[in-house]
């Protein structure tokens, strides 16, 4: 489904000791015990090399998360001793409520072989900045991010996926496990985020619930999308076989059936590129030009030359004295041409208006506000006007004349 353009996590859930890690990163020593990230590159490289009908972008990501802040495993420069020495990675959340991790780095893979070492990398940062009193897998959560974007040639939609594999830390209830003193404080504070996941599980698979409390932990933070969002979400809970571990267990098992009642929705985050699109339309508009520069034997360019223009106004001028009502204004199939001449139609038709007799007032004003006679109607008119007063004045002789 991250192939595709969905949004993924793997999250692995259990007491100290159960396998986590195992799971999720792999045992050291033989190729076989590889966990569920090196699996994971294997097929997603594998499979993207198959796919010729798309190209493929591969970032990797590491994040870890100890006591509330968020460390760059994937620091380059191999310099840290303590974990407080890696990259400090913060959290900004956008207006559209967009969770984003500032100062994480993301490193690009071309190969299965170049993820892998990014994967040794962050491990190797994970192992070196471990504290003195426990175990870094233990205390912390992390979380190992591919992201995926692919985009078929020549389209300009371009789809991102992630998929986040998460170590989380041990999850023992310390209140059980008879601790106390500075231990139990520092123990309670490394479980608190797992606390607050539980506090957002539970909400999310109560039916009406409204708020959702994701921004108690940076875990939940990170982990929004993944836990009640736009995400398709597995969760591989590890239990201890051991007996005196069975209420850790049993605990677990509850914590996974809470996460089971989870329905989350996945969407494809699809999106346009617009750099890739004006390119596309530039690309459009060249062979659309050139097809017609075939078909119309003639090379097209931006605009009309000033004795083309001059060429049309003199066409529409004598289209508009033509008296004959079959008479065309023929400009041809080009649309700069067509277009030309309606702005030109326009223009007249604007000047006209300003000019006619509507808005004149003048003795000769039509009546009916049409337009102005012309002089040689006038002269037909005052030559029909002597006709008759010399008829009349014939009749008026004829008349006087009658005894
Ligand atoms: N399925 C397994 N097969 C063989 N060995 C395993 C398996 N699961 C876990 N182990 C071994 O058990 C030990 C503890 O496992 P792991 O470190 O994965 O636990 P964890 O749950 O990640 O603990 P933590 O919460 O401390 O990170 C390791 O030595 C690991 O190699």
């Amino acid at each position: 489904s991250v192939l595709a353009g969905y949004n993924g996590t793997i999250f692995a859930y259990g007491q100290t000791g159960s396998g986590k890690t195992f799971t999720i990163t792999g045992g050291a020593e033989r190729y076989s015990d590889r966990g569920i990230i090196p699996r994971t590159l294997s097929y997603v490289f594998e499979q993207l090399q198959k796919d010729s009908s798309k190209i493929y972008t591969t970032h990797i990501s590491y994040l870890e998360i100890y006591n509330e802040c968020g460390y760059d495993l994937l620091d380059p420069r191999h310099e840290a001793s303590s974990l407080e020495d890696l990259p400090r990675v913060t959290i900004l959340e956008d207006p559209e409520q967009n969770i984003h991790l500032k100062n994480l780095s993301h490193h690009q893979a071309t190969t299965e072989e170049e993820a892998l070492n990014l994967l040794f990398l962050g491990d190797t940062n994970r192992m070196i900045a471990e504290t003195p009193m426990n175990q870094a897998s233990t205390r912390s959560h992390c979380i190992f991010t591919i992201h995926l974007s692919s985009k078929e040639p020549g389209s300009a939609i371009v789809r991102h996926a992630k998929l986040h594999l998460v170590d989380l830390a041990g999850s023992e209830r310390v209140g059980k496990t008879g601790v106390g003193g500075q231990i139990l404080t520092e123990a309670k504070y490394i479980n608190l985020s797992l606390h607050y996941l539980e506090q957002v599980i539970i909400a999310l698979s109560e039916k009406h619930r409204s708020h959702i409390p994701y921004r108690n932990s940076m875990m939940t933070s990170v982990l929004r999308d993944s836990l009640g969002g736009n995400c398709m979400t597995t969760m591989i809970a590890t239990l201890s076989l051991e007996k005196r571990n069975i209420d850790e267990s049993i605990s677990t098992c509850r914590f996974a059936q809470r996460v089971a009642l989870i329905k989350n929705e996945a969407v494809l985050n699809e999106e346009i590129d617009p750099r890739l699109m004006i390119i596309r339309l530039q690309k459009e508009i060249q062979e659309l030009k050139d097809e017609l520069a075939i078909v119309t034997g003639e090379q097209r360019t931006e605009a009309l030359t000033e004795a083309e223009l001059l060429q049309l106004e003199k066409l529409i001028t004598s289209f508009l004295e033509d008296q004959d009502p079959e008479s065309r204004l023929e400009v041809g199939t080009d649309m700069r041409k067509i277009h030309h001449c309606f702005h030109h139609l326009k223009k007249l038709l604007n000047d006209k208006k300003i000019l006619g007799n509507c808005t004149v007032s003048d003795e000769s004003k039509d009546p009916n506000c049409q337009e102005p006679l012309k002089e040689e109607e006038y002269q037909k008119l005052r030559d029909i006007l002597k006709q008759r007063d010399n008829e009349i004045s014939i009749l008026w002789e004829g008349v006087r004349s009658f005894p």
